[in-house]
């Protein structure tokens, strides 16, 4: 009698928001600030498999079902197989392994590069790092119904406009968008539904290739259940090579990086790293067509994944040279924040994180106007190929801001880590003020006992004594740099002559930031346009307020302006976002000998193992709401 396992994987990858280094983090010269958000990507795997393979067929094949229950017809079904070497064949191995989509499935779902090619990498990967033989022997032993995946979103990556049937030019209410189901049906398919700019796409396939690699056993989760740093790095690498295939170029790759590791400054890697790979673009799909001698030839020709996708590849490190080819110093855009968590020439190549410090929470706007992403990014790079120097000079400046943005961040965080009461107090202050209001508490406040402050907010110079009067100074420094952020890429947009911040927009977020307490500041996020905004905001612990108090708030100042815009909330937050009460970085006082830098550091260290919070996780299905329901009704 056969015995059959139930396998089960689940992982989750969150979303993202630039908000700061839109165009300049095409360059590696220039590293961006991403925040992950609350909101996640979910896929499961499922598969029955026997011990042995004396009662399955000796196929050499396997059904790999992709299922998006969000979605109308969004079941892509394909034949994993591996294909034996002809005498002809050029090569020594044993033979090939190939995904072919079903030509039924072909005829109703459509394609789906982002998942076929996500799938097809990751099985080549695979039966590198397993060999051919034992993963053969796994699909061999996987039930006739194959492996099953659910592809699930959370709701904030889709407008859910529609879902609510809202009438054209009204926006949702938070009340709205909290009472909708989990993943709730968007009513359309795929390719025809709204996005809110999270990043679907880089959360589904790193997601995907995630949950496929772990459920093809060619990489193993710890015995606490997360992942090894390296496994992690190689995932990554795997999912940037199948999102660069199925976008059809190399973006900077920064979506793809905040669904691994979570909130950091990015850095992006050499193109040049990927080029090989990707060279074979959709050839790594079956085409039908050829004749197998033809077939073979193809196959055999194939660059080999693992030595490209290895973590300790150097060329994973960002290039230090500039796309334009040019030179460039990377040491003089680099943060303190890259400074304190530099990781060494052995190490895999992993970005510095950079989390939001505790008090201070993001929010997204979804702006009903519409802007195309892709001729923004045209014009801006054209323009800096015309105008190299007056470029340079700019991107030079905005780099300067953000990199004020990055270390001010680190340093509130180090000041919580060091004394966390005394920072709460003072966000609890900051955060029933209005931000313009600091400048003048400041001047009320002592002044510090032993050192002048440093505007350059390098981490290593900064007065680190939690003072009131440091907390609000590194407070006031988020605030100043997020100005300047926005002044930057307001004049990238007045040079290159695209709206990156239009006026309307820009306008709305100087007034949400002067008129409503506790709002540092804002943005347009990523590349800009008429669809989305962020504001970064502080809550206190003792009369917190809830987003739709805040959003209430935010209505009241777009009501008052001329150029209403339709406005409607995101339920995200950012990713792992902390209030001032909780403990330090370090569970509250560190050791004796440590300082507030050593303790963070030592935190942000441990925080590169698997198991930080952020990132890509490992889930169990039962303990994600609304999950279970979504891969239920999908068989
Ligand atoms: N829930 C899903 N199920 C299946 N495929 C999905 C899903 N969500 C996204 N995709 C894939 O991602 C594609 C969208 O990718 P595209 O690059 O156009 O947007 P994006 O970069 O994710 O957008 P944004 O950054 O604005 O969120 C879809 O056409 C589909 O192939
Ligand atoms: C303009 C660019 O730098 C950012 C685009 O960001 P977003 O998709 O608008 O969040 C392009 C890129 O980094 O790939």
């Amino acid at each position: 009698m056969s015995s059959h396992n139930l396998r089960e994987t689940t992982v989750s990858a969150p979303g993202k928001v630039l908000v700061a280094g839109g165009y300049l983090v095409l360059d590696p010269a220039y590293p961006g600030s991403v925040i992950s958000t609350s909101s996640r990507f979910y896929c499961h795997a499922r598969s029955q498999t026997s011990k042995s393979s004396s009662d399955a067929a000796k196929e050499q094949s396997c059904t790999v079902t992709v299922h998006s229950p969000q979605f109308l017809d969004a079941e892509w079904v394909y034949r994993a197989s591996f294909v034996p070497s002809t005498a002809s064949a050029q090569d020594q191995s044993k033979g090939h392994w190939v995904l072919e989509q079903t030509a039924e499935s072909r005829a109703k779902a459509g394609r789906n590069p982002f998942v076929s090619l996500a799938l097809a990498y990751t099985l080549r990967l695979a039966a590198e790092v397993k060999g051919d033989d034992e993963l053969l022997s796994l699909l061999q032993r996987t039930r006739s119904e194959g492996i099953r995946i659910t592809v699930a979103a959370d709701n904030d990556f889709y407008s859910q406009r529609e879902t609510l049937n809202l009438a054209p030019g009204t926006a949702p209410t938070v009340d709205q968008l909290q009472q909708l189901p989990p993943f709730s049906p968007q009513k359309c398919r795929i390719g025809d539904v709204h996005k809110t700019g999270l990043g679907s796409s880089a959360a589904m396939t790193t997601s995907l290739v995630a949950c496929f690699l772990l459920h093809l056993q060619a990489v193993i989760p710890t015995d606490s259940g997360s992942l090894e740093t390296e496994d992690l790095a190689l995932i990554h690498n795997l999912a940037q090579l199948a999102h660069c295939a199925a976008q059809g170029k190399v973006g900077s790759g920064f979506d793809v990086s905040a669904a691994i590791w979570g909130s950091q400054l990015y850095r992006r890697f050499g193109p040049k790293v990927l080029q090989a790979c990707l060279d074979e673009g959709e050839k790594v799909l079956a085409e039908g067509e050829e004749s197998t001698e033809q077939r073979d030839a193809r196959l055999s020709a194939r660059t080999q994944l693992l030595p490209v996708l290895d973590p300790y590849n150097p060329l994973w490190k960002a290039s230090p040279l500039s796309s334009s080819g040019a030179p460039e110093d990377t040491s003089a855009h680099s943060t303190a924040t890259e400074g304190l968590v530099a990781s060494g020439q052995d190490q895999v190549a992993r970005p510095a994180p950079l989390q939001l410090p505790p008090g201070l929470d993001l929010l997204l706007a979804d702006v009903d106007a519409g802007s195309n992403t892709p001729s923004l990014v045209s014009k801006v790079l054209s323009w800096r190929k015309e105008k190299p120097e007056w470029a340079n000079q700019l991107y030079n400046v905005i780099a300067a801001s953000n990199q004020n943005l990055a270390d001010s961040l680190l340093r509130l965080r180090i000041l919580h880590a060091s004394d966390a009461s005394t920072y709460e107090e003072q966000i609890n202050a900051a955060a029933k003020q209005l931000s313009s209001e600091w400048d003048a508490t400041l001047k009320q406040l002592p002044p510090a006992a032993d050192q002048s402050h440093d505007d350059e907010a390098d981490a290593s110079t900064v007065d680190l004594s939690v003072t009131p009067r440091t907390v609000l100074q590194a407070l006031s420094d988020v605030r100043n740099s997020l100005r300047s952020i926005r002044a930057g890429m307001r004049e990238l947009g007045n040079r290159a002559g695209v709206p990156i911040e239009p006026p309307e927009i820009g306008a709305l977020i100087k007034k949400i930031s002067d008129e409503i307490p506790g709002v540092v500041g804002g943005s347009i996020p990523g590349a800009g346009g008429f669809d989305a905004f962020y504001i970064i905001h502080l809550e206190s612990t003792d009369s917190p307020r809830s987003l739709a108090q805040i959003w209430h708030q935010i209505h009241s100042v777009n009501e008052k302006d001329e150029s209403k815009l339709t406005l409607g909330p995101l339920l995200s937050r950012a990713d792992g976002a902390k209030s001032a009460s909780d403990e330090g970085e370090d569970g509250g006082r560190g050791e004796e000998d440590a300082g507030p830098v050593a303790m963070l550091l030592k935190k942000l260290k441990a925080s590169e193992h698997a198991g930080h919070d952020f990132g890509l996780r490992l889930e169990k299905v039962d303990e994600v709401k609304g999950l279970k329901n979504a891969i239920d009704t999908s068989v």
